[in-house]
């Protein structure tokens, strides 16, 4: 029962890493946010920024990738469900971009706060 518990938690490590790998190499949201990530993290070690700050910035890069994430996922399940153009995929895909919007105004906000007053 436990090395049954175990492996099936490892397989679905393994499906969620698969998963973050592919979401990375094809879509090109993603790999422009992944890019940021990199940036702002240097942008951290120069700045030297505190550990709450990191622990914000951490936050706010996961947000930003995970909400890209799902927007993906449900865009991928509304073309599978309903490939042709119908007014309320088109909204539940806007929602879903919404979120994305949201996640990236905050992350936008926090970068701000932590930055500005370093570089201005
Ligand atoms: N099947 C559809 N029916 C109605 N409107 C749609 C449909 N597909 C897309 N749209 C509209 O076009 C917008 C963009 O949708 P799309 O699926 O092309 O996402 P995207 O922003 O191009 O994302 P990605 O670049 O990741 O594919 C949606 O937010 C929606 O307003």
């Amino acid at each position: 029962m436990p090395i049954k518990f175990i492996t099936g938690r490892l397989k679905g490590m393994k499906y969620s890493l698969q998963g973050g790998i592919q979401l990375i190499r094809s879509e090109a949201s993603i790999q422009v946010q992944f890019g940021v990530a990199i940036l702002i993290t240097i942008a951290g070690f120069y700045y030297n920024i505190s550990r709450t700050e990191w622990i914000a910035q951490t936050l706010c890069i996961g947000l930003v990738m995970t909400a890209e994430g799902l927007n993906t996922a449900i865009e991928g399940i509304a073309d599978f469900i309903h490939p042709d153009f119908h007014e309320k995929i088109g909204r539940i895909k806007d929602i879903a971009a919404g979120a994305v919007g949201i996640a990236a105004l905050i992350a936008v906000i926090i970068a701000g706060i932590i930055y500005i007053p370093r570089i201005f």
